[in-house]
């Protein structure tokens, strides 16, 4: 891929003998080094460490169908247990910097859909049934055969669309874009307007970030992160900005803490209940909860493994990827380790790119983020001082990095170019990477049909077509079915 790296001397892999790191994690292959994977992987978690505190936000905030609700700091450290084991197995296993956390697609379905038609333990039983169905099509070789099945030039418009996506996630987390009920439905700032301190750190990280990166300092992404954080500590202790509201810091608001240790509080591991919630919320309804969870799970977790890698260079010209059946499966096995552990699926995080953008190439940045994970376990209060307007320059920078990827396309070609263009407007304007994925395979299938080219598509595109159509139509089969 076309991206600047942010290779020094020091970085250079040294001509001597491959030392064990390096031969277990191929670093000289992957043209890498120990210090670029440890920067990428501290990167990835620092643009990734919000989740520690947004899940909990999001599945303590629900009640499950008895009126029950999960405790948020024994969610906190589930959180981060289920993260920093996740991401270090996928780094061990599948040696790709691909950093795992609770994914915050599939936390809404199980907080919103799924736990007010039975309790918290069934509801976590619905994740761990998807995480091995979902390892089932992995080991089987389905799962591969579906994404080898995907044409090349979606696969380049999946990376695209992320990179709009995490652009917009970006945006949207630091407040520099604010939806409204009023139209337009989105805006600059509040109303318009750019006139608060979280939108002046952020504008201050941004730019701090091009600057550094265009002129290919080492760390320019961590350093910027870094940066904005501690001036965003001190604008908090002397602006003293309320914790919520218009003009907020959002979820994490810059404050040191007054301790910065915590017991972690293991009380929600393997609060499971497996098959509870088909007797409880009714089988039809508990397999459509199902069916959402497992289509979000492969398709959000596919796109997002097809688009860190485009980006990070290690696809091969078919746009195959390097021990796929491995990340898949261990993609699987997260998602029922979420469930295990109560902090809902865990996925391939879109944020790795960040990490990437700093040069990662291999597993072991991701020891490097799964570590930080593992630590902030102890320092939960600590989690919470780099707010999102530090962070997410990242994603808007590593958006742009990954629009390389729209040369790729031929958009004279029809064929492709309707699906790969609705693959990533999909993403960002529909908030789901699932969504954009969906769109460009079923625009794909149906020009294929149009134009008297059907079998062009290959049979398990029009299988994977109508299933992505039963998903967009789920509202309307509900109904018919007479299911909440
Ligand atoms: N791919 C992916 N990345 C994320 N980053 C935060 N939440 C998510 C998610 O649900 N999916």
């Amino acid at each position: 891929m076309s991206q600047p790296t942010t290779a020094t001397a020091e970085d250079t892999p040294p001509g001597g003998p491959r030392g064990p790191l390096d031969r277990f994690f191929d670093l000289t292959g992957r043209g890498s080094t120990v210090p670029r994977e440890l920067r990428g992987g501290v990167t990835t978690f620092m643009a990734m460490a919000y989740i520690i505190l947004l899940n909990p936000i999001i599945l303590g905030g629900a009640k499950d169908i008895n009126g029950a609700a999960l405790s948020i700091p024994q969610l906190t450290t589930m959180t981060a247990l289920s993260a920093a084991v996740t991401t270090i197995v996928m780094g061990l296993a599948g040696n790709v910097p691909m950093a795992l956390a609770s994914g915050l697609g599939i936390n809404a379905v199980v907080a919103f859909q799924a736990a007010p038609q039975m309790t918290w333990p069934q509801a976590m039983g619905l994740v761990v049934i998807e995480g091995v169905i979902i390892v089932l099509l992995a080991v089987s070789g389905v799962r591969q055969l579906i994404m080898d099945a995907i044409p090349l030039a979606l696969k380049h418009a999946i990376a695209v669309g992320i990179g709009c996506f995490i652009a917009l996630v970006g945006l949207v987390d630091s407040g520099f874009v604010t939806s409204s009920a009023a139209s337009p439905p989105l805006a600059l700032g509040i109303g318009g307007k750019l006139s608060t301190w979280p939108t002046l750190v952020f504008a201050v990280a941004l730019i701090l970030m091009i600057v550094l990166y265009v002129r290919r300092v080492p760390g320019a992404i961590l350093i910027s992160i870094l940066a904005a954080t501690v001036l965003a500590v001190v604008i908090q202790s002397n602006a003293k900005i309320p914790a919520r509201g218009p003009g907020s810091w959002g979820v994490v608001t810059p404050e040191l803490p007054d301790k910065y240790f915590a017991m972690p509080d293991f009380g929600l591991f393997g609060n499971v209940d497996l098959f509870g919630g088909f007797g409880k919320a009714g089988v039809i309804t508990a397999l459509v909860v199902l069916f959402t969870l497992v289509l979000s799970g492969f398709f959000d977790a596919m796109g997002t493994i097809l688009g860190i890698s485009d980006e990070a260079g290690l696809v091969d010209d078919k746009g195959r990827v390097p021990n796929l059946g491995r990340i898949l499966s261990v993609d699987g096995l997260s998602a029922a380790f979420g469930g295990l552990t109560s902090s809902s699926a865990n996925t391939v995080f879109v944020e790795s790119a960040a990490g990437v953008g700093e040069g990662a190439r291999t597993g072991l940045a991701n020891i490097a983020t799964g570590a930080l994970f593992a630590v902030t376990l102890f320092l939960t209060p600590l989690a919470g001082v780099v707010p999102a307007q530090a962070a997410a320059p990242a994603l808007v920078v590593v958006g742009a990095l990954m629009m390389a990827q729209v040369a790729k396309l031929d958009w004279d070609d029809l064929d492709i170019a309707i699906p790969a263009f609705l693959t990533i407007v999909f993403m960002p304007f529909t908030y789901s990477i699932t969504n954009g994925v969906g769109a460009g395979i079923v625009a794909y299938t149906l020009i294929k049909v149009v134009r008297g080219r059907a079998r062009e598509a290959g049979w398990l595109l029009w299988i994977v077509s109508i299933v992505f159509l039963l998903y967009f139509g789920l509202n309307v089969v509900e109904e018919v079915l007479g299911v909440k």
